[in-house]
């Protein structure tokens, strides 16, 4: 299983999200985002988390425009699989990859400490190693994770089951960090190939790091 991580100016998360997809048997390759094509063996592209080009403008709204996001549209149009943490989910949405955008969080503070998430549908690949209802501690850390979808798009979300990951407390009721519409933390596209969070499973990996529900995240990509 080959993933390649995506790196634009600004990106942290591309070392821990390869030492994450390591630490579970994957081999990795980091992709700078001035390349035109991806490794043509990648089982999994994914857009790592951080501050690419500072968040200027809006999170992600410049990364879009970086040569590689081209390789990136045609490889998910084909069908590859596609996985954005946090930065990632945002360049995602502002690539038009998936629905919805992220704004800043009501109380326009940087939000960073462990979040509990409510498995909302595990019919994906995803999330097919966790059960719906199943509650996850992963850390959350950012400014604009304030999900927005319109009525209309809030339900085709629904109609389709593209709501992956809401924010909640222990027992799986609804905790909302950010103002995230229904409080959602995570959607895939309809064709469930690209997929979304704004928390960090890769920071969830092992018990010293508070957490290790992030494996069973990831694992479901390794998987399939
Ligand atoms: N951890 C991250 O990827 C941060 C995402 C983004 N820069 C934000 O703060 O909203």
């Amino acid at each position: 299983m080959k993933v390649s991580i995506l790196q634009f100016p600004g990106t942290n998360c591309e070392y821990d999200t390869q030492h994450a997809f390591e630490s579970l048997g994957a081999t990795t390759e980091i992709i700078w985002h001035k390349s035109e094509s991806i490794p043509s063996d990648t089982n999994l592209l994914v857009v790592a988390g951080g501050f690419s080009y500072g968040d200027y403008l809006r999170s992600g709204a410049i990364a879009k425009f970086s040569p590689v996001m081209k390789a990136v549209t045609e490889y998910a149009n084909n069908g590859g699989k596609v996985l954005g943490i946090c930065n990632g989910f945002q360049v995602l949405t502002e690539a038009g990859l998936l629905p919805g955008a992220l704004k800043r969080n009501d109380g326009l503070h940087f939000i960073s400490k462990y979040h509990h998430l409510k498995v909302e549908n595990n019919d994906n690949i995803f999330l097919e190693e966790l059960n719906n209802g199943d509650v996850v501690n992963i850390p959350i850390a950012h400014h604009d994770g304030n999900y927005y979808i319109n009525e209309s798009g809030l339900q085709d979300l629904k109609d389709n089951n593209q709501i992956l990951l809401t924010y909640s407390d222990k027992q799986g009721n609804t905790l909302n960090p950010n103002g995230s519409v229904n409080a959602i933390a995570g959607v895939c596209n309809k064709e469930k190939n690209v997929f979304g969070l704004m928390p960090h499973p890769e920071r969830a990996m092992e018990m010293i790091l508070g957490s290790n529900d992030g494996v069973n995240m990831l694992k479901g990509f390794l998987q399939s």
